[in-house]
């Protein structure tokens, strides 16, 4: 079995737990609790490899709380790195983000060569009547960046939403073997340990 691990980041409000929703039930609820971190966990299969998927929701309002940015770098395969294309000051939040992770990525890893596994998404895509953000400018940042990239729209796009986490997931599976094979055991038990303290979800 496969274990996979998915930090999802981003300014408030953009969209993030509707579309972890979305993915893991096919349904878009309105509003979610934002007061607490979640972490989900489901066994599900990506092109017929079973996988044990966690996806970590840390709650925006304990920014920076009891894992930081390099603990979940350590911790996570992956990052779904959302923004909403109605909101110009989310796409600059979520470039920094992902500015950020790649610096804390290379300090912990002591490489120029070892990249992040990135998936830049553009929630909220039936507000296009408001964009503030063009689609071009964020899919050469996410090219630049080595990120998969995206627009959608978690309230009206299931087999969207199911189709980025595939491709994600699948890129995540690749390179979290490799990167298991050279991490330290007891470092990852311990982050392990810190996201147990968590409150665990299975959807
Ligand atoms: N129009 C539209 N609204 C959306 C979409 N996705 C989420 N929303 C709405 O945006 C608001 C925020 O959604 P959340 O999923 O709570 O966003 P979040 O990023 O998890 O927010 P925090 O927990 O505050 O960080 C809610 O009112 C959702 O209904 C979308 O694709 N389109």
């Amino acid at each position: 079995m496969n274990d996979v691990k998915v930090v999802v980041l981003g300014s408030d409000n953009v969209g993030k737990s509707a579309l972890i929703v979305r993915y893991l039930t096919k349904r878009f609820i309105g509003e979610y609790a934002s007061n607490s971190d979640s972490l989900y966990r489901k066994r599900l299969s990506v092109d017929g490899r079973q996988m044990n998927l966690e996806i970590f929701d840390p709650c925006s309002q304990l920014r920076e709380g009891r894992t930081g940015l390099g603990d979940q770098v350590q911790w996570a395969d992956g990052f779904l790195i959302v923004y909403d294309i109605s909101d110009k000051a989310s796409f600059l939040a979520a470039q920094s983000l992902v500015y950020r992770i790649k610096e804390s990525h290379q300090e912990l890893y002591k490489s120029s060569d070892a990249h992040p596994m990135l998936c830049l998404v553009g929630n909220k895509q039936d507000l296009c009547h408001a964009r503030e953000v063009e689609e071009e400018e964020a899919r050469l940042f996410a090219l630049e960046c080595r990120a998969q990239f995206c627009e959608l729209s978690a309230a009206e796009q299931s087999t969207e939403v199911s189709a980025m986490f595939a491709r994600l997931l699948r890129a995540t599976l690749e390179y979290s073997r490799d990167r298991r094979r050279h991490s330290g055991s007891k470092s990852m038990a311990k982050l392990i340990n810190n996201v147990f303290g968590k409150r665990r979800q299975s959807v």
